[in-house]
């Protein structure tokens, strides 16, 4: 069976916990998603031990945003290790996206919009006015025009950015929860189904999975949910 499209955010507080859940979802899950707590704690060793044998697609969340000469030497330092996607913040600007996708080649790089964890009451806070989608559309504007393979916003945005930016950019959606699972830390939120329907092409589901008794048969679950929803879509997964 064809793995579902789905990053499992491996957000644990160690190496041999990441590895284990890596080895219980990558039968189901295209990807697995390396992010700052373990990349800080183990560095360019836990990419190995996350991919295993199986060879799973890593994304390597690394969210960075500086000067475009850091940049693109934090991305260059990162090429040996194959990222299949690598983050920047959109809001580093078009200079530092353009770096960061002419140091890697190999890797999309996605630009992360708007981070799903803050509420149109958290932006205007930070100086954003307005609902975030106009934010999420406008950044992801800018970094498709500085040369952008993926964007990541929430599936509250999706269709909005779809719209914005048409079919070739690969639309990446944390956010992501279950009906009836808790929201969290995450302030715009939406299910598996509704991100596909609206357009998303590789959902990140972490703690829903990874917190479960059993992140295997979760996993499992989930994806068995999307692909009958991906299905009756006609959209194949
Ligand atoms: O806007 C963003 C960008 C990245 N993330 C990352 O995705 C996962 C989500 O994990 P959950 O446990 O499903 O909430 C996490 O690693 C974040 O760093 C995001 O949530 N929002």
């Amino acid at each position: 069976m064809t793995p579902a499209p789905i990053a499992v955010a491996l957000d644990a507080p160690d190496l041999e916990t990441a590895a284990h859940w890596a080895s219980l979802v990558t039968p189901h899950v295209s990807t697995v998603k390396v992010g700052l707590e373990l990349y800080l704690r183990y560095g360019p060793e836990v990419i190995a031990s996350v991919r295993g044998a199986s060879g799973v697609q890593v994304f390597l969340d690394l969210k960075l945003h500086d000067i475009p000469n850091t940049v693109a030497g934090a991305a260059k330092a990162v090429a040996r290790l194959k990222p299949a996607i690598l983050t920047v913040h959109a809001a580093g600007g078009p200079t530092m996206i353009r770096a960061a996708v002419d140091a890697l080649p190999g890797t999309q790089v996605a630009a992360v919009t708007v981070l799903t964890s803050l509420s149109e009451a958290d932006l205007e806070r930070i100086g954003v006015a307005g609902p975030p989608d106009d934010a999420v559309r406008r950044l992801a504007a800018l970094a498709v025009g500085a040369g952008a393979q993926a964007l990541v916003c929430s599936p509250r945005e999706v269709a909005t950015v779809r719209a914005e930016v048409g079919p070739d950019i690969t639309l990446i959606t944390p956010g992501v929860r279950p009906a009836g699972s808790e929201s969290q830390d995450q302030a715009r939120v939406a299910t598996p189904e509704r991100a596909f329907a609206d357009g998303a092409d590789l959902l990140v589901i972490g703690r829903p999975i990874t917190g479960s008794a059993d992140p295997g048969a979760t996993a499992a679950r989930i994806a068995a949910e999307l692909r009958r929803a991906l299905a009756s879509a006609d959209r194949g997964a």
